[in-house]
């Protein structure tokens, strides 16, 4: 090592590390054109006055969903003036009340009164501020299956696409954000007849794309040299794992702090193979976190057990939550899914062949998840 290599304390290796927070909304923004471009269709009613076509966004975590609609509410709000829009994280805002809140703060700037107002008085404030001010209001419901877990989809869903049926003029369009089209099983005849969503499917991104992408971050991120190409493809192996671009950000931030950590200018694949012990995590806590209670009482048993038979398994679940088999099945079925969990015919049962389920990652790393959530 010479004395250029050592970096004094007062030194970093970050040229602008906001870049690399994870609700940075960037610049370019590239293999995303198709569903930019279908958001934007979906939407161009809205411009003309009219109500814009009702979308679902559908796609695995990290690959993109959320900050494609931030872009496209960026447009709508540089050139759109009868366009308002929201975005409510349904993790945070699980109730009908919750979420026509965290909407009046978006419209007005202001927190609504927060003592003894009903969810109605709200909702009819919001609905006539629409109407007098002709204005189309586009709301994009992040996470949207909490609502399904907490009980509330039908009823939020209800009220938004349904207002114009009680308060003539209103124009109210709804995106909805999903990871699996599945997890809004709750959704009921009423709302789907009028959600009828276009669906855009956002896919995993592939390895030259993660390598684009990430390559950007560490342009405006890191003062050049920092990283080197080989380091820089071992950050996108571990991202292709999982495909979750907010794991390979994470890295990079995380790389970077343990190369200055060393004193050091330049990141090292060890700074990396470190570092990934806690963006790994990352991913995998928040894929548990989006899973429902059940779901997750579920993963706590088959952490906790090691191997399990598939009626062992049961047995334990059933006393737990008092679940039938049917849902204790198509959970078994959705965490191997979700890659959490081997659920395979193996060996042979006293009547045939047994299920034996087990955890694809480290039982302790499940577990810390299901802790932390
Ligand atoms: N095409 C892209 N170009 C540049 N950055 C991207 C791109 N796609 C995703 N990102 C970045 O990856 C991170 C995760 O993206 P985003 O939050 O939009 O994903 P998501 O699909 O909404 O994830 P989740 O389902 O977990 O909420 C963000 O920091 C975002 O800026």
């Amino acid at each position: 090592m010479t004395g250029n290599d050592i970096l004094l304390w007062d030194e970093t290796l970050f040229k602008d590390l906001s870049v690399l927070e994870p609700d940075y909304l960037p610049e370019y923004f590239p293999h995303r054109d198709s569903q930019l471009n279908a958001l934007r269709f979906a939407l161009r009613p809205a411009l003309r006055g009219m109500r814009p076509l009702n979308c679902l966004l559908v796609g695995p975590p990290g690959t993109g969903k959320t900050s494609a609609v931030m872009k496209v509410f960026g447009e709508v709000g540089a050139h759109a003036p009868g366009v308002v829009a929201a975005k409510v994280n349904c993790q945070i805002d699980s109730t009908r009340f919750a979420v026509i809140s965290r909407i009046y703060r978006q419209l007005f700037g202001i927190s609504p009164p927060n003592s003894g107002i009903a969810f109605r008085k709200l909702f009819e404030t919001v609905v006539n501020f629409l109407i007098s001010s002709e204005k189309v209001l586009i709301v994009a419901l992040d996470d949207l299956n909490y609502l399904c877990y907490e009980g509330h989809a039908n009823e939020v869903m209800y009220s938004l696409l349904r207002a114009h049926e009680q308060y003539p003029g209103a124009k109210i369009g709804v995106i909805g954000i999903v990871n699996d089209a599945s997890d809004l099983y709750c959704l009921d005849s009423r709302v789907n007849s009028v959600f009828l969503p276009e669906e855009i499917s956002f896919p995993r991104y592939g390895e030259a794309e993660i390598l684009d992408i990430l390559k950007d971050r560490v342009k405006y991120g890191f003062y050049p040299k920092v990283i080197s190409d080989d380091v820089l493809e071992l950050v996108v192996s571990y991202v292709e794992k999982t495909g979750d671009l907010r794991v390979g950000i994470d890295l990079l931030r995380r790389s970077g702090f343990n190369a200055e950590r060393r004193g050091s200018r330049v990141i090292l694949s060890e700074d990396v193979e470190k570092a990934y012990e806690a963006s790994k995590l990352l991913h995998l806590c928040r894929g548990i976190n989006l899973l429902s209670d059940s779901e997750k009482q579920l993963l706590e048993l088959i952490a906790r057990a090691d191997d399990v038979k598939a009626g062992e398994l049961y047995k334990s679940f059933h006393e737990l939550t008092q679940l039938g088999y049917t849902r204790f099945y198509g959970m078994v079925n959705r965490l191997q899914t979700l890659n959490y969990v081997d659920a395979d015919f193996t060996g042979k049962g006293k009547r045939g062949r047994t299920r034996i389920i087990k955890t694809k990652y480290e039982a302790d790393d499940i577990l810390n998840c299901l802790k932390k959530g």
